[in-house]
């Protein structure tokens, strides 16, 4: 390995990016699009992952309202408040200071009014140091996102399948096939016109995103959504395998952490009930 491949928080070097800032900013992935690089997200609900996945060059964490499942146990991502969001936020912040570091606006948040919506956003931003948000929606989000942009906050759009809406759409459906692919690149236009700084899309078909990436001039990030966008997204217990039961299609397992733990606790249980543990060496 010669030292220009020494790996970096950003990578081995290998795949074309500019110097990494101290904090990833938003123009930082605005020139990944520009330069046709790449960068990923993964989500995190507290300071031990955010902190693990910053040092590892994740260049944006997402304080997903996922948490509602993947931390709280409920079905949905309905039930999530905000005041909970904030309990998740504040400690990835935390843990996080390279990151551009993202939050879900939760349902129920933000749908009443523009005027709604900034003081949610306010209240990510200001007590738990979140840098942008992310909100669920299509092109009649247009006059949120105006009014949230002009309020100094980064909105980052969430198209496509949106699980907050899955009552409506009528489970988790992929969106925007057929007759219904335009309707997506027009959301995507509507959202990015009024200030968006990056388009999200949930579950469209890989020729649907990538005619959303050539019609934005903004960053775009895909989970389920093909290879063309500007960053990918993955739940990171979805992509370091810690549930239980089949994951989506769209998710890459790149680690077995739910044996990797499930071996340690049974082994510390172990060495408890035979009095291995604690030796001399763990009592004082
Ligand atoms: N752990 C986890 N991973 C996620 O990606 C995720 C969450 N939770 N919670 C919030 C939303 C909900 N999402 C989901 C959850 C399940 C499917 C799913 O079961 N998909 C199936 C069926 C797709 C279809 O019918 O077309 C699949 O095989 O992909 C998809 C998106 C994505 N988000
Ligand atoms: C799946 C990602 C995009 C998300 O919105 C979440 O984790 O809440
Ligand atoms: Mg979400």
């Amino acid at each position: 390995m010669t030292s220009a491949e020494q790996p970096t928080p950003y990578g081995t070097g290998k795949a074309a990016s500019p110097v990494p800032p101290k904090r990833v900013r938003i123009s930082y992935l605005q020139q990944l699009k520009d330069s046709g690089g790449k960068f990923a997200m993964l989500t995190a609900y507290d300071q031990y992952t955010a902190a693990i996945f910053d040092e590892a060059g994740i260049e944006t964490l997402l304080i997903g309202d996922s948490a509602a499942n993947n931390v709280m146990g409920h079905e949905t991502t309905l039930p999530i408040t905000l005041d909970e969001m904030i309990v998740f936020a504040k400690s990835v912040s935390s843990g996080a200071n390279r990151a551009l570091i993202v939050c879900d606006l939760p349902f129920g948040s933000y749908e009443v009014s523009p005027a709604q919506a900034i003081a949610s956003s306010v209240r990510l931003m200001k007590e738990a140091g979140v840098q942008a948000v992310k909100m669920e929606g299509g092109a009649h989000y247009a006059d949120h996102v105006r009014s949230m942009t002009a309020a100094g906050i980064p909105v980052m759009a969430h198209i496509g399948f949106t699980p907050q809406s899955e009552h409506a759409l009528g489970g988790y459906k992929v969106q925007g096939r057929g007759d219904a692919a335009q309707a997506v690149v027009d959301d995507a236009v509507a959202l990015t016109e009024a200030g968006a700084f990056c388009v999200l899309m949930e579950m469209v078909p890989a020729e649907v995103a990538a005619a959303v990436d050539a019609a934005v001039p903004v960053p775009t990030i895909g989970i389920g959504a093909g290879s063309a966008t500007t960053g990918q997204v993955l739940v990171w217990q979805d992509m370091a395998g810690l549930g239980a039961g089949k994951a989506p299609r769209f998710v890459k397992t790149y680690a077995d952490l739910r044996t990797v733990l499930s071996t340690a606790a049974r082994e510390f249980a172990d060495e408890v009930r035979t009095g291995v543990f604690p030796g001399p060496e763990h009592s004082f």
